[in-house]
């Protein structure tokens, strides 16, 4: 094995994240596991593609006794045994780790998956902050209005839990025996071993959320490298935790099963809303009338597919004696408009108080303001108690047809949505392209599974001839062409730099306007693929 960095980031400290120790430990994590990563890879292709031909999913019968078993995860640490309200957000800038670290949050999702652009420069400058962090001793000047942010000491600071890159991503910085490594890996190897044992003997851990596992099989993996990690560190067995995201469809079928390949490290499940939408379009989308999605903006947590979701989650985790974790509503607020800040804050509620009584144990936020709205809601629920784990749901019984019961789905398609989801779609596109991987638009957070539904939904309205209810027209790819020169002027007349608008926007609008065409052979497994490719050959962003 060999292993070649190909730029150095102009990060201070890079060299101390990027130590030939490190380095010599994450190879040893590629030479074990990435073979078992890419053939975990073609497995989901055969997956989907067997889906493809049925038209249905269902609960494995093979695996049929570990469902029935009466079998628990791992107890929770100290430190995870209250996750009221979760921040998420990306661990650079520094700012930005620091803003969630002080927001009274009970945990941070450090996130190096979809609220980051994983730029060589993002990824170190990430792990740099984390592993400050975890010594106590991260700091930040904003050069541009002279801010100084410092962790605060009068109250505690939010536990962190990483999420590394999905299984998917590569790392086109790290070469692997001259092929780029797998950056889960990267991300995991490197907080690892630079992190667990200062924060295993801080009273925190090594913990993280693992993003987009599309089996068990993928959570059996996760369980050899954590295993593997700590014995290659010294560290105990059984102090890493994990909380998993069901976040594909596949996945909803295999709760109890990912829990258990995982049952000396997992801390719970966490309904990831966006991704899964985004999964069930993926994996249906050419499956006809009964799969089609109503536009973005329709699709409510009250859906009965969602309701099915979330119920089996809630049931499946305390059944386990681990945390069911809520997702993310996406509206946030913003400090200088009171009535969006109103309407966020009341939607964010009401999303948070649906999570708390069917027995979510804590759930997400977006963003610093709305940290006591969910504490409100949950303290109301939890009352004295850290969690309500010990609520167990027999009354709820769900099917494999009520998780795939998209027709449903209130709402309808519109071209009014297409032209938003368009817009989105191209809008975040180039915004990520350019290094920042969440952003607010229109009031929306937006984000890599946010986007991946705008521009999934395009592909299956053209591929399926909808016919939109607001026109009345179908929705072909001619269509869809003249509506994305129409966006993409738009955009150009909103982005004030002719520069930026070329450099970012028009490969983001090209990219987005193949990916929506509806033809089998432009469908992306994940639009952040041939993004990051775009990203790391033609813009070469460090
Ligand atoms: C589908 C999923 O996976 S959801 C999880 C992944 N997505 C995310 O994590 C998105 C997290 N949220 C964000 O990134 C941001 O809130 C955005 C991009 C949506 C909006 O950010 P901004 O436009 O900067 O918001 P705004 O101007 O209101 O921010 C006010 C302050 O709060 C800070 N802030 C906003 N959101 C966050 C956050 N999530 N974490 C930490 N600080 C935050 C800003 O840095 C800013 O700080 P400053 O006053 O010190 O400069
Ligand atoms: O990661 C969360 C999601 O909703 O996607
Ligand atoms: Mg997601």
């Amino acid at each position: 094995m060999s292993i070649t960095l190909t730029h150095t980031p102009a990060v201070a400290k890079a060299d101390e994240i990027l130590s030939a120790e490190a380095l010599a430990f994450v190879e040893k994590l590629h030479e074990k596991f990435a073979a078992t990563r890419g053939d975990l890879l073609e497995a989901r292709t055969a997956a989907r593609a067997a889906v493809a031909k049925t038209g249905t999913l269902d609960f494995d019968p093979s695996t049929a006794d570990i469902r029935a078993g009466d079998w628990k995860v791992a107890p929770a640490p100290a430190a995870l045994a209250d996750r009221r309200v979760e921040i998420t957000g990306p661990a650079t800038p520094a700012k930005m780790a620091i803003n969630a670290l002080n927001s009274g949050a009970k945990v941070w999702l450090a996130d190096l998956e979809d609220a980051s652009t994983p730029t060589w420069h993002n990824v170190i400058d990430a792990l740099i902050n984390l592993t400050d962090a975890a010594a106590g001793t991260l700091s930040f000047e904003d050069a541009g209005n002279g801010k100084s942010y410092a962790l605060r000491t009068d109250a505690p600071l939010a536990t962190v839990v990483v999420r590394p890159r999905g299984w998917h991503l590569p790392e086109a910085n790290v070469l692997i025996n001259g092929a780029p490594a797998v950056g889960a890996l990267v991300d995991f190897g490197l907080h690892f071993f630079h992190n667990a044992r200062v924060l295993s003997e801080s009273g925190q851990g090594p913990f993280y959320y693992l993003p987009k596992m599309e089996s068990a099989l993928e959570s059996r993996l996760w369980n050899e490298v954590f295993a593997f990690a700590e014995a290659e560190l010294g560290i105990e067995h059984g102090t890493i935790r994990a909380t998993m995201l069901i976040e594909t469809i596949p996945a909803a079928f295999q709760m109890d099963e990912m829990l258990f390949e995982l049952r000396d490290y997992a801390s719970g499940l966490n309904a990831g809303r966006w991704d899964y939408l985004f999964s069930i379009i993926k994996y249906f989308r050419a499956a006809g009338d009964k799969f089609i999605m109503p536009d973005r903006a329709d699709v409510a947590m009250t859906a009965p597919m969602m309701r099915a979701y979330t119920e089996l989650l809630v049931q499946t985790c305390h059944k386990r004696g681990a945390f069911a974790m809520g997702g993310m509503a996406a509206v946030i607020p913003n400090r200088r408009e009171p009535e969006i800040t109103a309407a966020a804050f009341e939607k964010v509620r009401n999303d948070k108080t649906r999570e708390a009584n069917d027995g979510f144990d804590g759930s997400w936020v977006a963003h610093p303001d709305l940290v006591p709205v969910c504490v409100e809601v949950f303290d109301s629920v939890l009352g004295d108690k850290p969690n309500q784990i010990d609520r167990q749901r027999p009354e709820v019984s769900v099917t494999a047809d009520q998780l795939l019961d998209v027709a449903s789905a209130p709402g309808t398609v519109t071209e009014a949505g297409v032209n938003t989801n368009l817009y989105v779609a191209v809008a975040y596109t180039a915004v990520w392209l350019s290094g920042t991987g969440a952003v607010a638009i229109h009031n929306l957070m937006e984000d890599a599974a946010t986007a991946e539904i705008s521009r999934s939904q395009i592909w299956q309205q053209i591929r399926n001839q909808v016919v939109a209810a607001d026109t009345g027209n179908t929705i072909t790819a001619e269509l869809v062409a003249k509506a994305l020169a129409v966006q993409v002027e738009k955009l150009r007349g909103e982005v004030d730099n002719a520069e930026t608008f070329e450099k970012y926007y028009v490969p983001a609008a090209e990219l987005i306007g193949r990916l929506v065409s509806g033809r089998d052979e432009d469908f992306e497994d994940f639009l952040t693929l041939p993004a990051y490719h775009l990203l790391s050959t033609e813009l070469v962003t460090k």
